[in-house]
């Protein structure tokens, strides 16, 4: 293991998520490797955010390297291994997370032009920040000289959400559910899907055995769960988002466990007929900063509707920026 710390930029540092993810990367959630923390913010936050950073250092974790924070992306970014780009407006009550393409577009084209001017050879790229699939695609077209593998987009709490609803309905501990998989966007549209997922390795649909479930049920509350934190919290999902960050975070860089895989949103290769040049969740193997997407699944009639549903959304998303002039 290096001793040379790991460099990982938080953007939107100061915000809600923010507050749950650097507490976790500061004690070591990425693994004994210490860390140096590089937060970005907008310039009136900065003052909130030297008070999360009096508090990190009132932790005195053994596993946190350092501290800088700032409101200028190319300083911050400078030298990153990681960069996990949270920084954007959270949706409210009533509004779909395409609401606020916009808004937050402008952010990634920003962003993705400092991390390809002065980021780590070797960055790996998370976004968070919503609508992460098409803010990713931002990032990655306004980075040329950065590999597009290196830019994925959060579906990990989508895939949290789908193991977590899987095992209260089946009985089973979540430690049984594998091979879930979203696939498409993380939105609505966003298809949970139980026909490869196993429960102590035995097909998912088939232990559940009961398709209005998965249909008017699980498939719904997976894609609106949302929605449903924003109504009884008053303001969108925090905890959860932080922790699914990490688990994607640190799944990419350690790999993804033996016999299973992980859902991520990525630059489409057209694999399940998925138009090439949208970032979209599909199963995918992780292995030392590398991911493959799993081939040769079998996809019926009904998956196949909800996956070109969910990607159709993605183009039209993708359409939007290129009018936007964003890409
Ligand atoms: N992909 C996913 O599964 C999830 C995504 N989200 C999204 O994550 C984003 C952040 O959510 P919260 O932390 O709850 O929001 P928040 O509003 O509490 O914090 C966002 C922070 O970003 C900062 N920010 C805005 N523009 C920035 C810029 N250009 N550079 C750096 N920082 C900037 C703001 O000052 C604020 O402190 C939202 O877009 C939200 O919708 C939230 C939950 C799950
Ligand atoms: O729903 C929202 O706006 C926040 C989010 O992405 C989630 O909780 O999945």
């Amino acid at each position: 293991m290096s001793s040379t710390p790991l460099k990982v930029a938080v953007t939107g540092a100061a915000g809600q998520i923010g507050y749950s993810l650097l507490f976790r990367l500061a004690s070591g959630a990425l693994g004994d490797r210490p860390v140096e923390l590089r937060l970005l913010e907008i310039t009136p936050a900065l003052k909130a955010l030297e008070g999360v950073v009096m508090e990190l250092d009132d932790c005195a974790f053994p596993t946190l390297a350092g501290v800088e924070i700032g409101d200028d992306a190319e300083k911050v970014f400078d030298g990153v291994n990681l960069a996990l780009l949270v920084g954007a407006r959270p949706r409210g009550p009533g509004m779909e997370r395409g609401d606020l393409l916009e808004a937050n577009g402008a952010i990634f084209t920003a962003q993705g032009k400092a991390l390809n001017k002065v980021a780590a050879d070797d960055v790996r790229i998370g976004v968070t920040g919503n609508p992460a699939n098409t803010n990713a695609l931002i990032a990655l077209s306004n980075a040329p000289d950065i590999p597009t593998d290196r830019f994925s987009a959060l579906t990990r709490l989508d895939h949290n959400r789908a193991i977590s609803q899987l095992a209260a309905k089946t009985g089973a501990p979540v430690t049984d559910i594998t091979r879930m998989t979203i696939w498409g966007n993380h939105s609505a549209t966003q298809y949970p899907d139980l026909f490869h997922a196993e429960v102590g390795g035995r097909n998912a649909a088939e232990v559940v055995g009961d398709q209005r479930w998965l249909e008017d049920d699980f498939i719904p509350t997976v894609a609106k769960r949302g929605a449903a934190i924003i109504e009884a919290r008053g303001s969108s999902s925090a905890a959860s988002a932080a922790s699914a960050t990490i688990d994607a975070a640190r799944d990419w860089l350690f790999g993804s466990a033996k016999d299973d895989w992980v859902s991520m949103a990525v630059l489409s290769d057209g694999s399940y007929g998925v138009p090439e040049g949208i970032v979209s969740s599909f199963p995918v193997t992780t292995k030392d900063g590398d991911w493959e997407i799993v081939q040769g699944l079998e996809i019926d009639d009904f998956s196949r509707g909800r996956i070109d549903a969910s990607t159709a959304e993605l183009s039209e998303e993708r359409a939007t920026v290129t009018e936007l002039g964003l890409i």
